[in-house]
């Protein structure tokens, strides 16, 4: 009963958006690979001697060329903050669909199925919040939902604290400093973004997507999923299908990094299928610069023009409102 009246009406969106039309998905709905994705111990980051340091800092490095993706153990996060962080999870997308759509908590920043979508191939079967960390110490931020300040407060200092230690392995295996880096980035715990992710049981899964292909727009994400699975990712023009490790944390590269690193480290392409019977939960914390950061190749001859991060989130904007879709990085390209 609460199932029914929390799921966003996704059914008649999609109808609209699809038109009667039948949508051939023959290229998403082949049988995905099943190569594992590196699994990295960060154990020798955290506490390691200067060779063990070494050794998992060029295996991050190496999947992040390599994969663009990767998963990671002994990352420090207590699992019982992860538990807590999906219980709330859980209990703030079992509210009714007419309170998350109007009760305008955690900055406005509820979202469900794909309001630009054009076509059945840009429709996502998902609802989520997407919560800019400006404001969330703010109680005024969680109407009913009080319970879940301190989790998401506390969630987000450990995301960033991981996030921060990734990206300056990764700064660093450029042969940069963090100062080269801070130059002319922002990059701090108000800048970033949380999301949290719903996909109800979907009754077409074979015709629609949990959530549509797309790369990431900043310069890292770190994913918790629950063990439904469904992420997949494309490893040599081949979609990949990522097996849950309930010990993992799953960290891909975006697009900012792909551009600062000149193609070094690459963003790609991943998408979530959607399941029949059971319903999926993941947070994702994305690792964004402030607006006004300005990204540019870490050596020359730069593949990109530079850009600022309003630049880009305005294009990915502005491709969204006109084909359904964002076109990405591309759009920077020098020519
Ligand atoms: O839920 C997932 O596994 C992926 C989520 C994702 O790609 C995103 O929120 O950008
Ligand atoms: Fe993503």
């Amino acid at each position: 009963m609460v199932a029914l009246e929390s799921t966003p009406p996704l059914s008649q969106h999609y109808t609209k958006v699809a038109h009667g039309r039948s949508h051939d998905r023959s290229s998403q709905s082949e049988v995905a690979c099943h190569h594992d994705l590196p699994v990295i111990d960060l154990a020798g980051l955290m506490d390691g001697d200067e060779g063990a340091r070494a050794k998992c800092a060029s295996e991050i490095a190496a999947a992040s060329s390599e994969w663009g993706f990767f998963q990671v153990v002994n990352h420090g996060i207590n699992p019982k903050l992860l538990n807590r962080m999906r219980r709330e999870q859980i209990e703030l997308f079992n509210a009714p669909f007419s309170r998350k759509s109007s009760c305008g908590i955690l900055n406005n920043s509820y979202r469900w199925g794909s309001p630009t979508a054009t076509a059945p191939d840009n429709f996502s079967w998902s609802e989520a919040f997407h919560i800019s960390l400006t404001k969330i110490s703010d109680e005024s931020c969680y109407a009913e939902f009080s319970s879940l300040r301190e989790v998401l407060v506390g969630y987000a200092a450990e995301m960033q604290k991981l996030a921060k230690l990734l990206a300056e392995v990764l700064i660093k295996n450029l042969g940069q400093t963090m100062q080269d880096f801070e130059e002319t980035i922002e990059c701090d715990e108000s800048t970033c973004f949380l999301r949290l992710n719903r996909y109800p049981a979907c009754p077409l899964p074979a015709e629609i997507s949990g959530l549509v292909p797309h790369t990431d727009s900043d310069f890292l994400t770190i994913l918790h999923q629950d063990e439904v699975g469904g992420l997949q990712l494309i490893k040599d023009s081949k979609w990949v299908a990522v097996k849950p490790n309930k010990d993992a944390l799953i960290v891909n590269i975006g697009d900012l990094f792909q551009a600062w690193s000149n193609n070094l480290y690459k963003s790609v392409e991943h998408k979530v299928m959607a399941n029949p019977k059971i319903e999926r939960f993941s947070v994702a914390y994305f690792l964004c610069p402030s607006y006004d950061s300005l990204i540019k190749t870490y050596k020359q001859p730069s593949l990109y023009t530079n850009f600022t991060f309003a630049d880009y989130r305005a294009k990915v904007q502005e491709d969204s409102r006109l084909f359904g879709r964002k076109i990405g990085l591309s759009r920077f390209l020098r020519s």
